[in-house]
């Protein structure tokens, strides 16, 4: 039986995930956290959502955590702490969050996945092949949409298809991205990587590239029906890293794909 501990229980991925332990053999959920003044109660009947990772950490054979970046320095102290692998699906993440990760996974197992499905996964090796094949005369632009009550923008997913493109082009994304444009922008900028993010109703995930060229125009993307797609990948992350040594692992080791 693997036990796992849910940070952000009462949110919409928190709600999912639990639903998808539920009905996996040889998994149960051994607690849930979430802020105070969240309003959610109980993460199962009979199960308490309590306040501190730190305490949940030593009750659990591995954490899943999708919440917030705020939240990410105390959940990766807790699971240092109690020694407990730990699943991170929280997006909107930074330079000193990916710090923090790396300094956790000399520790203890820790997998950082913007995005836990198969389908947006596959496509970004598909992406990254297909920006080292074209050349710079080929534009790439990631567009995506999501529901009205995301919080950060580009998605984390965007940003990752957007990592996968540069690195096809051996550039780095933080050189060549174009995340705003408004008003008169002058002409493209040659290579560089451009955004476009859309938000509205309940779309739990749309991503498209685009590789657009003299007379034709390639289009890579995905669209997630249900947020069902991203529990089932974190209970399988999560399954799979119980018990690793530590280290940074990726959801392209979990589903057997190239890094
Ligand atoms: N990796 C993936 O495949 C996916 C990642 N996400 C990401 O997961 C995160 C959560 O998404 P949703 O569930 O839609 O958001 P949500 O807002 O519904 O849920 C987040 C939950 O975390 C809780 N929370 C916030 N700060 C906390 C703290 N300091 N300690 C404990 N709990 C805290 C909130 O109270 C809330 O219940 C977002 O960053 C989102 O982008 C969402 C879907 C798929
Ligand atoms: O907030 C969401 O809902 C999602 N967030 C992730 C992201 O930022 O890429 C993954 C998925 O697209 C849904």
């Amino acid at each position: 039986m693997t036990r796992i501990g849910l940070i952000g229980a009462g949110g919409r991925m928190g709600r999912a995930i639990a639903q998808v332990i539920a009905a996996t053999p040889d998994t149960e959920i051994a607690g849930g956290v979430d802020r105070p003044d969240a309003g959610a109660n109980e993460i199962a009947p009979g199960l308490q959502i309590m306040a501190q990772a730190a305490v949940l950490a030593g009750q659990c054979d591995v954490l899943v955590d999708f919440s917030s970046p705020s939240a990410l320095p105390e959940n990766l102290a807790a699971a240092r702490a109690a020694n407990t692998p730990i699943v991170i699906g929280t997006t909107g993440l930074e330079a000193q969050h990916h710090a923090l990760i790396d300094a956790a996974a000399a520790q203890v197992a820790v997998l950082q996945a913007a995005n836990t499905s198969l389908g947006v996964n596959l496509i970004g090796h598909l992406v990254r092949e297909a920006a080292a094949r074209l050349g710079p005369d080929w534009d790439i632009e990631v567009l995506e949409m999501h529901h009205r009550h995301k919080v950060d923008a580009p998605s984390g997913t965007g940003l990752f298809l957007g990592t996968a493109a540069a690195a096809g082009r051996g550039v780095d994304l933080d050189q060549v991205s174009d995340r705003a444009r408004d008003g008169i922008t002058g002409p493209r900028r040659e290579g560089h990587i451009g955004f476009a993010v859309m938000r509205g109703g309940s779309v739990a995930g749309d991503h498209q590239v685009v590789f657009a060229g003299e007379g034709e125009r390639i289009e890579i993307g995905h669209r997630a029906e249900t947020r069902e797609i991203f529990a089932r990948g974190a209970v399988k992350a999560a399954l799979w890293l119980a018990g690793k040594p530590a280290g940074r692992y990726w959801m392209t080791d979990v589903l057997g794909l190239p890094r």
